[in-house]
């Protein structure tokens, strides 16, 4: 398997920077998930370590060796996308064997591989079908079966789920997760969703508008965000952030997250209304109007019985705070 070093890489579409000077290391067998927002530049850093694009500056490395210049088809990496991209003419077999065939694998070995990819993804009984004849997760575990019958140095994961309904999204998550364990494999994975993100990530790269913001494992940027586009961005439902003068604190803004808001309907220091009440079942999110903090968010565990347009309190756990400056960053 291997490693990957970005120095300095950056790309422009035109006259539009896209990439602004990204520098990361990603070490061997390690779990990498690019998140942030819409746009940020997460696919096109990805197509980048592909050779699917070309970097405009900066170099990378797999395994030490700049691969500027090297084909995708040189460059020992293993692709799957959103869309599953399978031959409709070809059974899954074929499909998750093609690959190897092409490289000039004898027909033994190719069996061979797509037998242990098959069997790890639970594939054997749809081997002799066509994609047509599958389900939509069914055809992703395809896609990812023909990317693990070879052993590149880099597996890279486009939003592969996406595509997935709810249910299916949490198995094939659950499988990615065990096959990043059994192959021990290099594994850089873009996606939107938090909870991916969080839980399959050894290390998070929060993007934002072409720039890392931060670089660590997921509970780190949980509980101790450099600043506050990262601390808005990871968690869900989002942090509240209060103004620090209304508060008597120093600083801009003071990050709370959902959690960590207490809500009483007899005394606390921040008065609000109700405003919108979600029973989820085992949580309650319960957003209140508190200006001049704006809306806020506050998530209670089990049923709760406030309504909308109630008046009530609200109290910051003053430990679990995080302070910002005017420029966002944490005032630690
Ligand atoms: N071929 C291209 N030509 C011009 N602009 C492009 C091209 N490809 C991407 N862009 C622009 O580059 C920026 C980054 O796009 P990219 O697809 O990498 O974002 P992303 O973070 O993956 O977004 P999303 O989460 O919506 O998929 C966007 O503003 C996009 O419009």
């Amino acid at each position: 398997m291997g490693n990957l070093t970005l120095t300095n890489v950056t790309k422009s579409f035109g006259t539009t920077d896209v990439i602004k000077g990204v520098n990361l290391r990603v070490e061997d067998g390690e779990f990498c998930v690019f998140v942030g927002p819409s746009g940020c530049g997460k696919s096109t850093l990805l197509r980048i370590i592909a050779g699917l694009e070309d970097a405009s500056g900066g170099e990378i490395k797999i395994d030490g060796v700049p691969v500027n210049n090297t084909p995708p088809s040189k460059r020992e990496i293993a692709m799957v996308f959103q869309s599953y991209a399978l031959y409709p003419h070809l059974t899954v077999r074929d499909n998750m064997g093609l690959g190897l065939k092409q490289a000039g694998s004898s027909s033994a070995q190719v069996a061979q591989s797509v037998a242990r990819a098959s069997g790890m993804l639970s594939l054997d009984a749809l081997l002799d079908r066509r994609p047509a004849e599958l389900s939509g997760g069914q055809r992703q575990r395809v896609a990812i079966g023909r990317a693990i019958v070879r052993t590149p140095k880099l597996f890279l994961f486009d939003e592969p789920l996406s595509n997935l309904d709810a249910a299916l999204r949490v198995n094939t998550r659950i499988e990615i997760a065990r096959l990043h364990r059994e192959l021990k494999a290099t594994m850089v994975y873009v996606t939107h969703d938090q909870v991916e993100a969080m839980t399959l990530a050894d290390k998070i790269v929060v993007l934002n508008a072409g720039r890392v913001e931060q670089v660590g494992r997921p509970m780190d940027l949980y509980n101790d965000p450099d600043n506050a586009f990262v601390a808005g961005f990871i968690g869900s439902p989002k942090m509240n952030f209060l103004k620090a003068a209304a508060l008597g604190e120093a600083g801009e803004t003071v990050g709370v997250r959902p959690e960590h808001l207490a809500i009483s309907r007899e005394s606390g220091a921040i008065p609000g209304r109700i405003s919108h009440v979600e029973k989820l079942g085992s949580e309650t999110l319960v957003y209140v109007r508190a200006d001049p903090h704006g809306l806020l968010t506050v998530r209670q565990f089990g049923e709760q019985d406030f309504a909308v347009d109630e008046a009530v309190y609200l109290t910051a756990d003053a430990a679990r705070a995080f302070r910002f400056d005017a420029n966002g960053l944490r005032m630690r």
